[in-house]
């Protein structure tokens, strides 16, 4: 046992578990156009890790917050969540010494074995494919975007086909920024009885259940307006805006204007990124750099 731990990750090795973990990161991100939902999960992480290390410390007093933020960590990166389908039993965590080293990959291709735990706990890998004497084996740790990978495992894949970059929040947000391209009054009528017909129909077709918090109901709200990698553009995003624009290729223009514009809202932060991700270690400030540039190369690739 104590020679498995450690091998694993030390106190200090940041990078190793994930930009999540290190509160200086939230503030360089915050207010930088699609990594509002990155600053988002940190907020809530290091609340989770405030409130936990400090029951955790009347049980320890001599168990320190950085002990603690490695150990959250390391549960983050590598341990597998045993879900009970029939909910019978709450969700539990494992740690399975060597099934740990596996590394990730979002690459379906390369993906070569897979995991199962049953009822009774026991815990197989195996090989979903022919795997070479010498040759790496690869885990999917979930279809994720950038953002997962580098908040709580603190790497990005080398190459993400499930990358994407959100162009508005909702419906009524990305309809509200087309009647402005457009020049047309929030005051006029017949826009807003049309903006209500689209809204309607694709929240019909795509929307999803969310709470609304100032209400306590639950309400469908468009959800999924991105653009993925290789030019892909959601389909919530292409219905709502054929039906606002009237016909395909205006549409694909009016998200064209969308992406250039976030792009040079994306650029301009980028001397305020610097300045704030300076305080952070070297290997951090090349994956912030890097989740950036990803996304303005899937910006780039529509414009
Ligand atoms: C479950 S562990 C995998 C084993 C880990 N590589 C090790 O040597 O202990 C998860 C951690 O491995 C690293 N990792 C996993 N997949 C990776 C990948 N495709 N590229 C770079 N680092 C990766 C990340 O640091 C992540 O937090």
């Amino acid at each position: 046992m104590r020679r498995y731990v450690s091998s694993l990750p030390q106190m200090g090795d940041g990078p190793a578990i994930g930009l999540a973990n290190d509160a200086r990161c939230v503030e360089a991100l915050r207010d930088v156009w699609d990594c509002t939902e990155a600053v988002a999960d940190m907020t809530t992480f290091a609340r989770q890790i405030e409130d936990s290390f400090a029951l955790e410390r009347a049980l320890d007093s001599s168990l320190s917050e950085d002990e603690w933020r490695w150990a959250v960590s390391l549960v983050h990166s590598r341990t597998f969540r045993l879900e009970d389908e029939r909910g019978r039993r709450p969700t539990r965590r494992a740690l399975v010494a060597g099934a740990d080293l596996i590394n990730h990959s979002s690459v379906p291709e390369d993906v070569n074995c897979d995991w199962v735990a049953n009822d009774a706990d026991v815990f197989f890998i195996s090989a979903t494919k022919d795997v070479r004497k010498g040759e790496e084996f690869f885990l999917s740790y979930g279809e994720q975007c950038d953002r997962h990978f580098a908040l709580f495992y603190g790497f990005l894949p080398r190459r993400n086909s499930f990358n994407r970059v959100k162009l508005f929040n909702n419906g009524r947000e990305a309809l509200d920024w087309y009647r402005k391209l457009c020049g047309a009054d929030a005051a006029d009528d017949i826009w807003n009885r049309e903006s209500e017909r689209v809204v309607k129909m694709v929240c019909d077709k795509y929307g999803k259940y969310t709470l609304d918090k100032k209400s306590g109901l639950r309400r469908r709200v468009i959800q999924d307006l991105y653009l993925g990698e290789g030019c892909v553009v959601s389909d919530s995003m292409l219905l709502l805006f054929n039906e606002m624009c009237g016909d395909e290729e205006m549409a694909i223009a009016a998200i064209r204007t969308r992406a250039e514009e976030l792009k040079t809202k994306m650029v301009s932060a980028t001397g305020k990124i610097e300045t704030g991700i300076a305080v952070l270690d070297a290997y951090s400030q090349g994956l912030v750099r890097d989740y950036r540039s990803r996304k303005i190369d899937i910006l780039d690739a529509v414009i």
